[in-house]
């Protein structure tokens, strides 16, 4: 503040002088000093590019790749997804756009199968993973030492919500999945197909959608109205949501023009008319407006959240119990010490485990090698039982054939006798 005046009361001081001695002051053309600091800045960044992440998350076939199409006047190519996959998936892909010389890096984060599945937990977990996967991916680049000037920062800066056009309620997926992401993600909540949604009935459902969203905690983005040059477009438009949007890539013919627009028997809803839907809104919203303030919404809260839990997760703060300032250095120092420790121990209880085990299985071999050699010597005594008793049969045997031949050579002897006294007495008689 004193600088300033002091400038000021100087500046006069030369002023009167200059007109004292009827001196002309010339006024410069163009810009010199650090004025020029803005006009570096903003031709960096046409240099560089610019990047944004969308991801959409809507029932299948309910608009999304046409809306993405609408926003940024393309064909971009995307195959159309079926209704009976098992798990809802992501689809991902990156398109390098240009409008005048600005360039765009767009990624678009689709939903394939949503609202498909019975298990509710299923359908939106994938997105909530994604979304944290993507923080943890850029926490990574930025824990390195040699970090990568080339990375692409993949975190989600806006999702846009597909609500089906029921002119009902929102369905108990959409709560269940804002709910899982809004602490993630700027959410902007679109109502699409709206052209088949009466006038009427279009802002009663979007009472009833804003209701909802405000009961179950559900928080969306909300345009920034800080900025006085925008804070008055964007309140009226908070004011608005969710946006009611129709999309189409076709061009039809109204008068003597051509516009992007849907045919119908009964006549042409223009997607960039102001009356027949809140495409122009969302895209002026989207891509002129907030599209900075969406990045930097991504970086300083959402990314800044998860940062701040995983690093808490990981045992790191910034004071210690006595409400001291304690540097990463000693955080880091103090888990080593704490982590070898715990190495060690564990190392101890698994060689004292490791050991316990080894004796444990000796002993039950040792235990088996008694039984089996108890049973050996069991059998090898029923078997020379065995044998004994074998050959005390065989000599039994070996016996009782000697007296058999013996009695059977008595026998023989006894039978060849009376012959040969019959054969004598016959030849006395003759
Ligand atoms: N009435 C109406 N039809 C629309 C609108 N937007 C898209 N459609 C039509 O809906 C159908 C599906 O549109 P897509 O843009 O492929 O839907 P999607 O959600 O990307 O589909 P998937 O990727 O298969 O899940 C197409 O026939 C579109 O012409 C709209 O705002 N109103």
């Amino acid at each position: 503040m004193g600088s300033k005046n002091h400038t000021s009361i100087s500046t006069q001081k030369v002023e009167r002088h200059l007109q004292k001695e009827n001196i002309r002051r010339l006024t410069t053309l163009g810009h010199f000093g650090f004025e020029c600091l803005p006009y570096q800045l903003v031709n960096k960044s046409m240099r560089q590019g610019f990047s944004f992440n969308i991801l959409c998350v809507g029932e299948t076939g309910i608009g999304k790749s046409t809306l993405i199409n609408t926003l940024f006047n393309t064909n971009l190519k995307d195959s159309r997804s079926s209704h009976f996959y098992p798990n809802v998936g992501l689809r991902i892909q990156t398109y390098d756009l240009q409008e005048s010389n600005v360039q765009l890096k767009l990624t678009v984060v689709k939903t394939v199968g949503y609202g498909d599945q019975i298990n509710k937990e299923g359908s939106y977990q994938p997105i909530i993973d994604y979304i944290d996967a993507q923080f943890e991916a850029y926490l990574q680049e930025e824990l390195k030492i040699k970090r990568s000037f080339t990375y692409h920062d993949s975190r989600i800066h806006v999702c846009l919500y597909f609500i089906s056009p029921t002119g009902h309620s929102l369905k108990s997926l959409d709560l269940l999945t804002m709910k899982g992401i809004d602490s993630k993600v700027n959410i902007i909540p679109l109502i699409a197909k709206a052209d088949t949604v009466s006038k009427n009935d279009l802002q009663k459902f979007k009472s009833k959608i804003m209701s909802e969203l405000i009961s179950n905690g559900i928080q969306i983005y909300q345009f920034p109205t800080d900025d006085e040059s925008i804070a008055q477009t964007n309140s009226s438009m908070n004011g608005m949501l969710p946006f009611a949007v129709v999309g189409s890539t076709d061009e039809v013919k109204v008068g003597k023009r051509m516009v992007r627009g849907r045919h119908y028997p009964w006549g042409v809803l223009q997607v960039e008319n102001e009356n027949h839907c809140d495409f122009v809104k969302l895209r002026d919203m989207l891509l002129c407006t907030n599209m900075e303030d969406l990045k930097e919404q991504t970086h300083i809260h959402h990314y800044e959240c998860y940062r701040y839990r995983t690093l808490q997760k990981m045992g790191f703060t910034d004071v210690g119990p006595d409400n001291q300032p304690v540097s990463f250095q000693e955080i880091y120092e103090a888990k080593r010490i704490q982590f070898y420790d715990q190495c060690q121990r564990e190392e101890e209880e698994l060689k004292k485990r490791f050991m316990q085990q080894v004796k444990d299985r000796e002993t039950a071999f040792k235990d088996a090698e008694k039984e089996l050699q108890d049973k050996f010597e069991h059998l090898k005594r029923i078997q020379q039982e065995e044998i004994m008793k074998l050959e005390e049969e065989r000599r039994q045997l070996e016996e009782e054939i000697i007296d058999f031949c013996k009695t059977k050579a008595t026998c023989e002897t006894l039978q060849t006798q009376p012959c040969t006294s019959i054969k004598k007495d016959k030849d006395r008689k003759k």
